[in-house]
């Protein structure tokens, strides 16, 4: 296939492009390296440095592309609470213009990455697709939003659609890794306190869970590239659909400290803090629907493999 990977200079779709490149796929890269990395894009990808809602002005041919693959975002929760317009505009108003663009220049098949700050407080574990969504935060506002976008795109013009709803994502893939910069997300910043020597904070202890602190469910980065694949693979035109990607197992934030501890030998400082602001305080999906529909079976569902794959590739940065 003929690919667009959006944000490809980024964690999650640097790791897709390197995956469909792998599987013989021609790629080709729009990032406008707001948050991405030009180093970061796989060898063998064509690079555009662009802005997704201006698709017709780096691309013109009709047949170019069988499919966009996007993951260009902004997507730290705090952010989107303090600095809302951001998020409206860049997700939002971007998505609907790459959406303008797709259809002039005719591309038949896009998959979007969704997230599980859609379902917010669910009130139900584990979550599923029919879970109604109730998002506490502006980011996972906009990715519902979106989601809403794209359905109404592919009912009304023929487009084939998935939105696949990440979890928590996490792991590296042939030299493709995490590199927010600041770094907010768990993980990552946990292993860098260790090589830092400094404290990790454990954003609030008061929650409804056993120990106190929120739960999560980890996925290795690889399985979403391989369920990106499938969705594009299976996907049928006038139809949208949507998939929650997560391995089903609830870690507390304390559990994620102690399974770093196992991968690395090492006790990261921990410290606690107040809650963060749009927490949800339990996400844990049920991804039957992927696997019953697609086939899609993880490859790497264990979180200290995972740790292991980021730890690797923070040493070799
Ligand atoms: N990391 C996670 O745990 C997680 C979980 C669920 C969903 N997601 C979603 O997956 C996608 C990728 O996340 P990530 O962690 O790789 O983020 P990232 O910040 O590493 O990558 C996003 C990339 O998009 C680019 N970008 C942003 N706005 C753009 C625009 N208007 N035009 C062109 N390029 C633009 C940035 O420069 C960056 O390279 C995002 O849509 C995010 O919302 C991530
Ligand atoms: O230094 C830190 C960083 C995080 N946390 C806590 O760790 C948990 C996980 O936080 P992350 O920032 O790693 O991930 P989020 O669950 O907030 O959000 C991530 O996963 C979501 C899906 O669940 C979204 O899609 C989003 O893009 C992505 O950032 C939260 O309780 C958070 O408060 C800490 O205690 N200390």
């Amino acid at each position: 296939m003929k690919i667009l990977v959006t944000g490809g200079a980024g964690y999650i779709g640097s790791v897709m492009a390197r995956y469909f490149l792998d599987q013989g796929d021609t790629v080709t890269v729009l990032d406008n390296l707001s948050r991405g990395y030009l180093d970061a894009v796989p060898q063998g990808a064509i690079f555009v440095q662009g802005e997704i809602s201006d698709l017709p002005k780096y691309f013109t041919e009709t047949n170019q592309f069988d499919a966009v693959v996007h993951m260009a975002a902004h997507s730290r929760v705090e952010e989107s609470v303090s600095n809302p317009e951001l998020y409206w505009h860049n997700n939002v108003i971007g998505t609907i213009k790459l959406l303008d663009g797709m259809r002039k220049l005719e591309i038949p098949k896009l998959v979007f990455a969704s997230t599980a700050a859609v379902y917010g407080r669910a009130g139900q574990s584990p979550i599923t697709e029919d879970t109604p969504p109730n998002p506490l935060n502006t980011y996972g506002m906009t990715k519902l939003t979106m989601d809403m976008a794209i359905a109404s795109e592919a009912q009304a013009h023929g487009l084939s659609a998935a939105s696949l709803r990440f979890f928590n994502v996490t792991g590296a893939y042939r030299g493709a890794g995490e590199r927010h910069n600041p770094e907010t997300h768990l993980i990552p910043t946990a292993l860098k306190s260790i090589v830092e020597g400094r404290v990790i904070k454990i954003f609030g202890s008061d929650y409804p869970t056993p120990d106190g602190t929120c739960i999560r469910d980890y996925i290795h980065v690889v399985d979403l590239a391989l369920a990106a694949k499938l969705a594009l693979e299976k996907m049928k035109s006038s139809n949208h659909n949507i998939f929650n990607l997560g391995n089903g197992d609830g870690f507390s934030n304390l559990e994620v400290i102690d399974a770093i501890k196992n991968v690395t030998g090492k006790t990261p400082k921990v410290e606690f803090a107040p809650r963060r602001q749009g927490d949800a305080p339990s996400l844990v999906a049920s991804s039957k629907k992927i696997r019953q529909e697609l086939g899609w079976v993880p490859t790497k569902p264990d979180l200290e493999e995972m740790i292991l794959d980021l730890w690797n590739f923070e040493n070799r940065h």
